[in-house]
């Protein structure tokens, strides 16, 4: 009798902890309901914005403060932002008249690094959902151009902000999405691309191929697999230092080249075996501001030629996405030419153009301005993603379909 009772009080235990367990498997259940739908809506929502981005190159424009020699110059302020809200921003040109722009967004200089990034962010995440991305930033030389993409140790821009993002978003998602991420750092001067990560002596000329898919890539040039955020800082800074190595005055030179970041991103949906490669650009552009021809010569000379026929090349790119042009004319340089798969088509655009508050620059302000309005003219194709079939095969036939 007394071994009937324990053996029914083990079973009763046994049943209790079996109970607590299912109840247990419920609640954890109901934690991964909500935890999904919750993935859901902001996946929804990110997918929103996302469509709201196709169709055109969205332009977000930011005007840098006066600096300590403009205003002890006595420059004034051509800028209003009164409308800077509503994506408006009047010029003061010459006597009374205000000439207006509209874009998509209007940063004022109290606006900092994280009001900008907010803006960009949903942009950004689309590259792990297998879109080509380009984010550039156009402007006169001194306008902030390498302050949004780089910024400064303590505060830091657009490139750092965009790889925080992608690790945090991938680990979200890591129950449902495996995610590759590596980076490459080039730089194009005198229409020569320099690897910026490869060490010892790199005499090879670095050339543009297609690839039988249909997308361009350089080949030999170094792409550093990077995991963490702290490797990614470790690239970033090999990057900068290359840059300063190959010049006698780092500012100058940075500002004679274009200084691109390509973020190449395999991702494995382990739920179908579908898998994507996209491709994000950063790129600091060289200053846009035009040398009166008589003011340079030799090396400095060759350099404006060669900034002016890259940057037209960009614009004459635009113009053609623009009069949806059936030939467009990527190969006329090498910026647009590496830009090529995520410049037009079905890639999503950013543009900044960078501006200067100052009357002192009013003429390339407004020079920047017109090509960022033209710029924001262009309709894109079809929104596609990039699905890498060969990948999708081979998991399709190790799991039997
Ligand atoms: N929004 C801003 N707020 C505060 N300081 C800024 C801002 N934008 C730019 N600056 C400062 O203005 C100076 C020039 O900026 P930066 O070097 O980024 O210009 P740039 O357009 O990249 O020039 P370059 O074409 O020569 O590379 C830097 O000292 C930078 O810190």
């Amino acid at each position: 009798m007394r071994e009937g009772t324990e053996k029914l009080e083990d079973r009763l235990r046994l049943g209790e902890r079996q109970g607590l367990e299912s109840l247990c498997h419920f609640k954890q259940c109901e934690d991964l309901k909500v935890k999904y739908n919750e993935e859901m809506i902001k996946r929804k929502k990110l997918f929103n914005e996302v469509q709201e981005a196709k169709g055109n190159i969205r332009v977000f424009c930011r005007c840098r403060p006066l600096n300590k020699a403009e205003i002890s110059a006595g420059c004034s302020t051509v800028v209003d932002f009164d409308a800077a809200k509503d994506g408006c921003l009047g010029i003061l040109a010459t006597g009374s008249s205000k000439k207006s722009f509209r874009f998509d967004r209007v940063y004022t200089p109290k606006d900092d690094q994280v009001d900008v990034f907010a803006d960009a962010s949903s942009m950004v995440i689309s590259v792990l959902d297998g879109y080509n991305v380009c984010i550039f930033a156009y402007g006169q030389t001194g306008t902030g151009k390498t302050f949004t993409m780089e910024g400064t140790e303590l505060n830091r821009g657009v490139n750092y902000r965009t790889l925080e993002l992608l690790f945090e978003v991938s680990k979200q998602r890591s129950d449902t999405f495996s995610y590759d991420i590596s980076v490459s750092v080039l730089e194009v001067y005198n229409e020569q691309i320099r690897d910026l990560l490869a060490t010892g002596p790199t005499s090879k000329r670095l050339e543009i191929k297609q690839a039988s898919e249909g997308s361009h890539h350089v080949p030999g040039v170094v792409e550093a697999k990077v995991e963490n955020i702290k490797e990614v800082w470790d690239v970033l800074q090999a990057g900068s230092n290359a840059r300063a190595v190959g010049s006698n005055n780092v500012n100058e030179h940075s500002s004679r080249s274009h200084c691109m970041l390509s973020i190449m991103v395999k991702a494995k949906n382990l739920l179908n075996g579908e898998c994507t490669k996209s491709k994000l650009w950063l790129v600091d552009l060289a200053g846009s501001e035009r040398l009166a021809k008589t003011d340079v010569q030799g090396e400095r000379l060759k350099e404006a030629q060669n900034i002016n026929r890259s940057l037209s090349a960009l614009g004459d790119v635009i113009s053609a996405l623009a009069a949806k042009s059936s030939h467009i004319p990527y190969r006329n340089s090498k910026l647009t030419h590496l830009l090529q798969d995520s410049l037009g088509g079905d890639a999503k655009t950013l543009m900044f153009v960078q501006i200067s508050p100052s009357d002192q620059d009013l003429g390339e302000t407004l020079s920047s301005l017109n090509f960022a309005t033209r710029a924001r003219g262009v309709e894109l194709g079809p929104v596609k993603k990039q699905v890498d079939t060969s990948e999708l095969q081979k998991t399709k036939a190790m799991v039997g379909f």
